[in-house]
Formats: C-alpha cells, sequence, structure tokens
C-alpha cells in the first residue's frame, strides 16, 4: 500500500484554483489514489454563466474523472465547493463556510492564480499576492492544519540564469507594494509598472516572485512548501496520456501551428524547452504535502519540478509536432503545416510579412469579395503578440537546482516512486509529444479522429495550391523579370536553347540506338 495515498484518507483538503488546468489534474488523482479521503474543499467562483454547482458538475463529468467515478462513485459527494472570490476581501466566504474551513481543513493545496503574462499590476498583485497572504492568514488560524503548499512557478525568477531552491528577495517589499496599490490611480501604476518589474519579463513571473516572499515572510509556524513548476504540458501518463484542456503555454501555439497559421516563430532551436507534463507536477505535489506534513522540514522548503537538467529536449525537438500533424492532422486547416526557427530578428520580420500577414490580407480579400466579413488579418495580429510574449521563454535556457526533489524521490517506498512518479528520465519525448498533439485534437479542439482521412486529403490539397501558387508566383516574376532586363533575356534564351539541345541529342541518341 503507497504511503502517501494512506496519508490523505480521512482528510479534508482544501484545493484553491481547483477549477483550474492543475487543480483539475490534483483532484482526479487524490480521488484516485485516495477515495477514501474525507472531503475536498474547494473555492470556486461563478463564471460563465454556471452556478458553483454546475461547475463542479461539468468537471466531473468530464472524460478526465472517467477512472475517479469507477474508483470513488460517491465522488459528488466528497467535494464541497465553497463559493470564494480572491480578488474580495475575506474572498466574499461566507460565516458558516469559513467556520468550517478553519475547523476542519488538514492540507491547503493554493493553486489558484493569474497566468495572464499582461494582467494589470492590480490584478495579479491582488490575485497572487494578497490573496496568498490572505490565506496565510486563514491558514494560521487552522488547528488541524498540517501542511500548506503554495504552487509558483520555476520562472519566478526567470531575471537569473541559474535558480536554487531558495526564495529569492525582490528588490521592492511586497508589503510596500499592496499598500501603495491601494491609493495610487491605475494611469500611475501602468506608468511606474515597468520600473517595478525590472528584469522580470512581465507581470506574472513577477508578481509570482512577489507571492513567494510573502509566503517566507508570513508563514508563522505553518508546514510550508513552495513547488516551481516550468512550463506546464499535457499529462503523461496519467490518467491517460495527453489530456489538456486550454490554450496556456504550448497549447495555443500547437493549435496555430497544427491549424497552420503559425509558420515561422523566433526561437533558440537549441535553448532548452522546459515543459513538465502536469500528472507529474501532481506526484511532486502530493508527495510534498505528505513529507512536509509528516517530516515537518524546520525550514520552508522549495521544490522544483522541471526537465531540463534530467531529461533535456530542445526546441529543435519540440519541432516534432510537425511530423505528427502529417499521421494526425487538424481539421480544417488554413495553411498546411510547416514552422521555421529563426533566431535572427530581421528574419522574423520577414517571416511575420511574408507567412503570417500576406497570406491574412489576401484571404481577408477573398472574404470581402465573397460577401463576408473579414477576420483573419484581427486573428493573425492576436496570435502574433501572443507569440512575442512567450518569445522571452523560448530564447532562453535556464539551469534550475533540484536537490530537494531528488532528495525527496530518495525518500519515497519504491511503492510509492511508482504510484506518484515524478522522475521525468523515464519521459520518451517523441511519444510525449505525439500524446500531446493527439490530445489537443481530442480534448481541447474536440474533433473526431474519424474525419482524420478528410484531413489528410485537404491537406494534399493545401499542398498542390501551394506548389500552384509558388510555380504562378514565380512565372509571373520571371515575365516580368525578362521584360525589364536584357540580361534576365539572355539567361532565358540561354536555358531555352540548352533544354532545346539537350533534348534533340537525346532523341537522337535514342533514335540510333533502336
Ligand atoms: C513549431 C513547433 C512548436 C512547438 C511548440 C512550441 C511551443 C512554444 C510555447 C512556449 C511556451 C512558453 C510559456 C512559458 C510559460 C512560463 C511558465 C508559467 O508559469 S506560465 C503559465 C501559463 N500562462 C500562460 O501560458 C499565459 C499566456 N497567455 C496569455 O497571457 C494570454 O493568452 C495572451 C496575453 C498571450 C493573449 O491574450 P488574448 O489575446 O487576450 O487572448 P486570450 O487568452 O483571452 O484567448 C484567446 C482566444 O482563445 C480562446 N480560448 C481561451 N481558452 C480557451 C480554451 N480552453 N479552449 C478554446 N479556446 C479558448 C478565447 O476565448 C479567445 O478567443 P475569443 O474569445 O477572442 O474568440
Ligand atoms: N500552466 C502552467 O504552465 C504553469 C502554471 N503554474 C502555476 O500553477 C498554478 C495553476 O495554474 P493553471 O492551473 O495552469 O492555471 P489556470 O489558469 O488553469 O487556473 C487558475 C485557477 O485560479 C482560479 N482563479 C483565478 N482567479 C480567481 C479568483 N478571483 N477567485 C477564485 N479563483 C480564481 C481559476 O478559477 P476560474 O476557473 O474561476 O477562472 C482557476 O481555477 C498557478 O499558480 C500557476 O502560477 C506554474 C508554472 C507553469
Amino acid at each position: 500500500m503507497s504511503t502517501i495515498a494512506a496519508f490523505y484518507g480521512g482528510k479534508s483538503i482544501l484545493i484553491t484554483g481547483a477549477t483550474g488546468f492543475l487543480g483539475k489534474v490534483l483532484m482526479e488523482k487524490l480521488f484516485r489514489t485516495s477515495p477514501d479521503l474525507k472531503v475536498i474543499y474547494i473555492l470556486v467562483r461563478p463564471k460563465a454563466g454556471q452556478t458553483l454547482q454546475q461547475r463542479v458538475f461539468q468537471i466531473l463529468d468530464s472524460k478526465l474523472f472517467e477512472k475517479v467515478k469507477e474508483v470513488c462513485p460517491n465522488v459528488h459527494e466528497k467535494i464541497r465547493a465553497i463559493y470564494a472570490d480572491l480578488n474580495q476581501n475575506d474572498f466574499a466566504i461566507s460565516k458558516e463556510d469559513m467556520q468550517e474551513l478553519l475547523s476542519c481543513t488538514n492540507i491547503i493545496f493554493h493553486c489558484a492564480a493569474t497566468v495572464r503574462f499582461d494582467d494589470t499590476l492590480r490584478h495579479a498583485v491582488q490575485l497572487n499576492v494578497t490573496a496568498t497572504r490572505q490565506l496565510l492568514l486563514m491558514a494560521s488560524q487552522m488547528p488541524k492544519l498540517e501542511a500548506f503548499i503554495h504552487i509558483s512557478t520555476a520562472y519566478s525568477n526567470c531575471n537569473l540564469k541559474h535558480i536554487d531552491e531558495v526564495i529569492y528577495p525582490c528588490p521592492v517589499e511586497p508589503k510596500k507594494i499592496i499598500d501603495s496599490l491601494e491609493w495610487l490611480d491605475d494611469a500611475i501604476i501602468d506608468e511606474i509598472t515597468p520600473k517595478l518589474i525590472r528584469d522580470w519579463p512581465n507581470i506574472y513571473t513577477y508578481t509570482k516572485a512577489l507571492g513567494e516572499m510573502v509566503v517566507q515572510q508570513e508563514s508563522r509556524n505553518l508546514n510550508i512548501a513552495i513547488i516551481r513548476p516550468s512550463i506546464v504540458g499535457a499529462t503523461w501518463q496519467e490518467p491517460f496520456p495527453g489530456w489538456v484542456d486550454n490554450i496556456n503555454g504550448p497549447n495555443g501555439i500547437i493549435i496555430a501551428t497544427g491549424k497552420g497559421f503559425l509558420r515561422a516563430i523566433k526561437a533558440t532551436p537549441m535553448a532548452v524547452a522546459d515543459v513538465i507534463p502536469v500528472d507529474t507536477v501532481v506526484n511532486l505535489m502530493l508527495a510534498v504535502g505528505w513529507y512536509t506534513a509528516v517530516h515537518r522540514p524546520k525550514s520552508t522548503l522549495v521544490y522544483h519540478i522541471t526537465s531540463g537538467n534530467m531529461n533535456p529536449c530542445n526546441w529543435h525537438k519540440m519541432v516534432q509536432v510537425l511530423a505528427t500533424f502529417e499521421k494526425i492532422p487538424f481539421e480544417r486547416p488554413f495553411r498546411r503545416p510547416n514552422a521555421n526557427f529563426t533566431s535572427n530578428s530581421f528574419t522574423s520580420q520577414y517571416w511575420n510579412a511574408v507567412s503570417h500577414r500576406a497570406p491574412a490580407i489576401i484571404y481577408d480579400c477573398y472574404l470581402r469579395l465573397t460577401g463576408r466579413k473579414p477576420r483573419m488579418t484581427k486573428l493573425m495580429n492576436r496570435l502574433l503578440r501572443t507569440v512575442s510574449m512567450l518569445e522571452y521563454f523560448i530564447n532562453r535556457s535556464w539551469e534550475w537546482s533540484t536537490y530537494n526533489t531528488e532528495m525527496l524521490m530518495s525518500e519515497l517506498s519504491p511503492e510509492d516512486q511508482r504510484v506518484f512518479n515524478f522522475d521525468v528520465r523515464q519521459l520518451n519525448w517523441l511519444e510525449y509529444i505525439e500524446n500531446y498533439v493527439l490530445g489537443v485534437k481530442k480534448y481541447l479542439l474536440k474533433e473526431d479522429m474519424a474525419g482524420i482521412p478528410k484531413a489528410k486529403q485537404r491537406l494534399k490539397r493545401l499542398r498542390n495550391i501551394h506548389y500552384l501558387f509558388n510555380t504562378a508566383l514565380f512565372l509571373i516574376a520571371w515575365r516580368l523579370l525578362i521584360a525589364r532586363s536584357q540580361m534576365a533575356r539572355n539567361v532565358w534564351f540561354f536555358i531555352v536553347s540548352f533544354c532545346y539541345k539537350f533534348l534533340s541529342y537525346f532523341r537522337a541518341s535514342s533514335t540510333l540506338k533502336v
């Protein structure tokens, strides 16, 4: 029997961000491996016209939870959705709910965050910093609390090249920032934001760093651990390979490439693509929860869950996705999937003009001519903006030390190492990437596998159109050149007479043989 799975039996667990990508996989694994847990409290807000209960039902009815329903048939009774908005004071939790949370919670997994790179500083600080402080304050009033696990990101210190498993101080104290945001108006905040975030690439990574500082400063006597995953990708093994459900990180790029919108990207091919499967992150989270509660380390331990130092894959290898698109094409692609990597800014601008903007403009002209509303240029601009925000991460490599993560691995029994496996050395990248693309097609785009032959036919047609278009373009350009340049004319006559002579010789020699 797994010690970790047994540890969660009978426990009351509080999860923030349970409706997010990581949160759902965390809940799934908890229910599947510890079906005898007492309750999982999740802090949820109503969204997109759905009530809390509707949101919970939608999650439990998804394919992700199919195995859970077999192992834990009364899973609906074990989830307690609590109305909460982390943007508000006391999270807007009712008195009764708060009382129950304070008196019953044994373990907290704090996953909620805004992960948008372009959020406003005010909102990102509220969610990634102030809400963390508020949750720690709540945690300090929980008599039964055994561990508080805070999810940060491996990029919270991406302004450094080598990152250790320690909490680095930020230049400005989080408290000062929280206080000043209370009275500064939005225009001034926008003006000072670049000065505050300095060499961090965006508000997200900066506020995650502030969040870690808050954890350190407000830890009181709590048993706390911080987990820093790198780029969280689709599931590797559990509950099945390739599960994804949002367009963040590589997912949106995979869709844009597979649908033929994105044909070139400014990336350093040899830079490490530090993707880490979401189930691996969740396994570490559960192992850390157990270790922190049982072994009670004297200080707050930070755990890196990254792939680069143990089983590196670079962006060049990630282009394997292209080969996968041949086997498993996405439906209705705009162009044939192809991607050029360039680390040169000038070449990148060139590709943007030729491979992205020009086809979008041509397509919009076609839409206009056929009486439809043009939309491709707008979509392309949005895509290029997104790609430009991700460029920072695909043109650099970082080194993350993993002493604590390795130490934890060695503390686990062989059974726990199997059930809560976070050893990425066993991961086969090519297989993972193929399953990832398949997962994006099935679970994110919700495309039917039966449509693959049709999609392949369309790819063939697009390839023929591509060749035809290029040939026509070449002939037009050549015709124009011949009309204007004597030298081009000479070259043309030379080529034609050479071909003619070659053909005559070939014909003559074959007649002789007969
Ligand atoms: C060639 C080979 C390629 C190989 C692969 C290469 C991969 C490279 C990837 C590199 C990734 C690097 C990531 C680094 C991450 C750092 C680690 C972290 O902690 S970071 C943690 C991770 N954080 C990040 O990765 C955040 C990065 N992303 C962002 O910050 C923002 O998306 C943005 C600012 C980039 C764009 O903002 P904006 O332009 O406002 O766009 P929106 O966001 O609002 O959405 C656009 C559209 O999509 C719709 N839609 C949404 N969801 C779904 C869905 N589930 N289903 C379907 N659709 C969905 C949505 O409805 C909207 O459509 P519409 O309503 O207009 O019709
Ligand atoms: N995905 C990645 O690549 C990486 C993620 N991380 C970290 O992992 C954690 C989880 O990320 P991930 O699952 O990908 O993110 P998601 O965006 O998928 O999920 C974010 C979660 O936070 C919740 N949330 C946001 N705002 C509020 C609010 N005001 N009140 C209540 N809940 C709120 C969301 O709820 P709702 O559904 O209502 O919006 C959602 O459940 C984050 O801390 C992130 O920093 C770290 C490294 C990489």
